[in-house]
């Protein structure tokens, strides 16, 4: 078995006459958490819409554990076990928490109309699955005390934990976050931070983000790629990356 899970490479992305993403290549590995940085504008959510299946892009290729997923749609790219959060969460936020939960499995519950509306064993066995799924991923995230609740009454960090639990509960080989810390306090930070560490080790899941807050990255990244102006500027450690002059100038700007 290969190493990589998720491979992109000469990934190109025109909106019109814009060159928002040009030839972009990297892999994700097994249980790698990988960033994609870079200043504002670089094309990062692009690559993301892009390889999450809600862009079709302009050329390239991205593949799920060698198989092709460019062009999918974002239903088709989820049933490779590839799954996102939003920058600004999107829940049903109408819908209790643990509703929230409930639907996410839906279209992975293994019955069909008819079992539901003939409610046969197997269906109520389904049922009783998801619930099952969902109270224990209720404790994982710390919240089973707002089952009930509307998930839009709850607190924003709650909400990002909830949106969380939502791709996690569809048992996802990579996990694609986008700005995950963004409108986070200093330990809902530290939380998340150790959230996603436990998430790569207890479910060997692979986790793919977009993160401004650079203190977070450097800390749960094994590599980070950094982006400018629609291109890779470098690939590496977050070490190598942090010190690298040219992820410096890109920030920083030109004198
Ligand atoms: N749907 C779109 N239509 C037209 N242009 C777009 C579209 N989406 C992004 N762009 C443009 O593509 C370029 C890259 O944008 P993108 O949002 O991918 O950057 P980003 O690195 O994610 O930035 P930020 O950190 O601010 O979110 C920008 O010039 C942006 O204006």
């Amino acid at each position: 078995m290969s190493d990589v899970l998720l491979s992109v490479s000469d990934l190109t992305m025109r909106f019109g006459g814009l060159l928002a993403v040009s030839k972009v290549a990297f892999d994700v590995r097994r249980d790698e958490v990988f960033a994609i940085i870079g200043p504002n504008g670089a094309g990062k959510t692009t690559v993301f819409n892009c390889v999450g299946g809600f862009y079709k892009p302009t050329s390239g290729n991205i593949h799920m554990d060698g198989k092709p997923i460019h062009g999918l749609s974002s239903h088709k790219v989820a049933r490779h076990g590839l799954v996102r959060t939003f920058q600004n969460v999107r829940l049903f936020k109408k819908l209790t928490v643990l509703e929230n939960l409930l639907v996410a499995q839906h279209a992975h519950i293994n019955t069909n109309l008819l079992h539901g509306l003939l409610k046969t064993p197997s269906y109520r066995r389904s049922e009783a699955q998801a619930l099952a799924n969902a109270v224990q991923w209720l404790e994982f995230m710390g919240l089973r005390d707002y089952a009930n609740r509307e998930a839009g009454n709850l607190a924003y960090g709650h909400q990002r934990r909830l949106e969380i639990a939502r791709c996690m509960i569809t048992s996802p080989r990579l996990l694609m976050l986008d700005e995950p810390a963004a409108g986070l306090n200093p330990q809902e930070k530290r939380d998340l931070s150790a959230l996603i560490d436990r998430l790569r080790k207890e479910f060997g899941v692979a986790v793919l983000l977009i993160e401004h807050d650079m203190s977070l990255v450097m800390g749960i990244s094994d590599r980070i790629m950094v982006m400018e102006h629609g291109q890779p500027i470098t690939t590496g450690l977050p070490n190598d990356v942090r010190t690298d002059p040219r992820v410096i100038k890109a920030y920083l700007g030109e004198e």
